[in-house]
């Protein structure tokens, strides 16, 4: 019988980096979490324990510290963009360099209506992503969104859904519409301002989510996919992963308590999961 390798990478995760960068008038802290995955010439670490061709993944965790001082000013996708090309370019073996990093939010603090010069308040668990991947031909970059927390208290309802012998949900025309979402979305043609295209995307998802009036996560899922398409021609595809956070009536009519769809039970779980990539045809 024979054995064979198959497809394989390897690389550090998690990396946790924080970066202050000093202006003469405020700070500028940074919060990143990077991994980097390289795939190359590994036949012979996996069959042989040959380790001659091995950029140890500490290497290539202390390699981000270092390129943070000089290549990490400006957005996390130039920041990957340095990290892929130095992978690809410094390492023979390696064919294929993927670095993924996620920032965390951070905001100066507004006190007296004006920002504070260097203490922050956290954004919460939201966080802006990228994925970047770099082989000697080509090079692709995805920006996103993770943990973006959202809620709409009216302008969404779910009826005329399929109901059998195993149905007990009801209809509603007015229900709250909560999600966490993950986004990601693939350049076509590399922008030159990454920060300005993920602010202007951000706004145009959270202006599309309030303005929508949903007949169900999935509609109003496409329609977010679509608006950003529409309006980014440098964006090839769109990605959306929106887990339904469902927040149940409670039913105070047991107690005789007059109610008009105030109160609610949220649940964490189970949850209904809606997912789609949107792209041009
Ligand atoms: O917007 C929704 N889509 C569904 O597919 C679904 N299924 C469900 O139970 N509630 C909802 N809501």
């Amino acid at each position: 019988m024979k054995i064979r390798l198959g497809e394989n990478c390897y690389g550090k995760n998690a990396v946790q980096l924080s970066k202050i960068i000093r202006r003469p008038a405020y700070h500028e802290f940074r919060q990143i979490s990077v991994n980097v995955s390289l795939k190359g010439d590994f036949e012979e670490a996996h069959t042989l324990g040959d380790n001659a061709k091995i950029l140890p993944t500490d290497t290539q965790k202390n390699t981000v510290y270092a390129l943070a001082r000089d290549h990490f000013k400006t957005s996390i996708e130039d920041f990957a963009l340095h990290l892929v090309h130095h992978f690809v370019t410094t390492q023979p073996q390696v064919s294929e360099a993927t670095v993924e990093i996620a920032e965390h939010a951070y905001h100066r603090l507004l006190l007296d209506g004006a920002e504070h010069p260097h203490a922050y308040i956290s954004g919460g668990q939201e966080k802006h992503t990228t994925l970047v991947r770099k082989d000697a031909e080509s090079i692709s970059v995805s920006s996103g969104i993770s943990d973006l927390l959202i809620l709409k208290t009216t302008d969404s309802a779910f009826e005329k859904y399929i109901k059998d012998q195993y149905t007990t949900l009801k209809e509603t025309s007015d229900r709250i519409l909560a999600t966490k979402c993950t986004v990601s979305w693939m350049y076509d043609k590399l922008p030159a301002d990454y920060s300005q295209q993920f602010d202007s995307i951000r706004e145009l998802l959270l202006r599309t989510f309030a303005g929508h009036k949903s007949l169900s996560v999935q509609q109003t899922l496409f329609a977010m996919g679509r608006a950003v398409l529409e309006a980014h021609a440098g964006v090839k595809e769109i990605s959306l992963e929106m887990p339904n956070k469902h927040h149940i009536p409670f039913n105070l009519e047991q107690f005789n308590i007059p109610h008009e769809n105030e109160i609610f039970i949220a649940t964490d779980e189970p949850y209904g999961l809606i997912s789609a990539t949107v792209l041009r045809d």
